[in-house]
């Protein structure tokens, strides 16, 4: 009868990873292969009585493997290019869920203005009021009033700018929306006014987007007293703030959403239209 210990070794070299299988060789010692190196023939033998372990063994060698396991190294690690692909996503994606799991704890407990019955339900009038002052329709609206009532060259072209820029802030933030699809928070009501279909999503915030690259655009293009400048920059991180308390987002929706407002502004000066532009295109509209 075979003694615990040896039947122990028997089910180890069997059922270990095929990347670091142990088996026995004949001194009863144990011998460890890596994940590139062809398992012996008389291992395969010894497998032959567990089917499972056997496949898993020559699936590792299959031609992809052997691909993989030539030469090459990475050059960084002298580690075997295969071995660094096949851990570094599994790394990443552990970092990626670690992260996707506070974020989600983090903006749930945040979400105290989410209802009325919630612990700081009484400030959600305010919260409501500052969502009002970074959604989409009145910055529409004032930019088209200021546009209209302007009397400068400058002035003319200052705001039509700012409105091709909610435009494509409102065209992003859609095309982002609808490829990632990410749902809003669960603990989020949805009773936002005027909203369009992609607005079911939450990545990225609209309102963060809008806020960050209205700010930078009013900061860059408006002489403003300091107090005022402080104000502005105030508002943009009270927009995002209130996404988030009021349930809508999850932080990560808002600190994207900052970014990629700060991006646009970019982008808006790098398109920006001139005077001369404007003339040009408003003849064109005109026929
Ligand atoms: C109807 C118009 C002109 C804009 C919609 C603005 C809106 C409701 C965006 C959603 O923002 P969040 O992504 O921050 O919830």
């Amino acid at each position: 009868m075979p003694s615990p210990k040896a039947k122990n070794n028997a089910n180890r070299s069997g059922g270990g990873s095929p990347g670091l299988s142990g088996s026995t060789n004949g001194n009863g010692r144990y011998e460890f292969m890596s994940l590139n190196r062809t398992p012996p023939a008389t291992l395969f033998q010894r497998q032959g009585s567990d089917p499972t372990a056997a496949a898993r063994l020559r699936a590792s060698e299959s031609p992809t493997r052997r691909r993989g396991s030539g030469s090459s190294t990475s050059s960084n690690t002298g580690m075997p290019e295969e071995d660094c692909m096949r851990l570094n996503p599994s790394f990443i994606g552990i970092a990626l869920s670690s992260l996707l799991a506070i974020d989600l704890w983090l903006s749930k407990r945040l979400g105290v203005c989410a209802c009325e019955d919630s612990s700081w339900g009484s400030i959600r009038p305010l919260m409501k009021l500052i969502e009002i002052s970074g959604h989409g329709i009145p910055w529409l609206v004032g930019t088209a009033y200021c546009l209209y009532k302007a009397d400068s060259a400058a002035g003319q072209e200052i705001m039509f700018n700012l409105f091709m820029a909610l435009i494509l802030d409102l065209i992003l933030v859609g095309i982002v929306k609808a490829v990632v699809r990410r749902r809003r928070p669960s603990h989020n009501r949805m009773d936002m006014f005027a909203t369009f279909s992609v607005d079911r999503y939450s990545f990225p915030s609209g309102h963060a987007t809008r806020s960050a690259m209205c700010a930078r655009f009013l900061l860059a293009h408006l002489v403003l007293a300091v107090p005022l400048r402080v104000l502005v920059f105030l508002w943009s991180g009270l927009v995002g703030l209130s996404r988030v308390l009021l349930g809508r987002h999850n932080m990560t929706d808002v600190l994207f959403g900052f970014l990629m407002g700060y991006c646009q502004y970019n982008l808006v000066e790098m398109l920006w239209v001139s005077s001369l532009g404007m003339q040009g295109l408003l003849g064109l509209i005109q026929g």
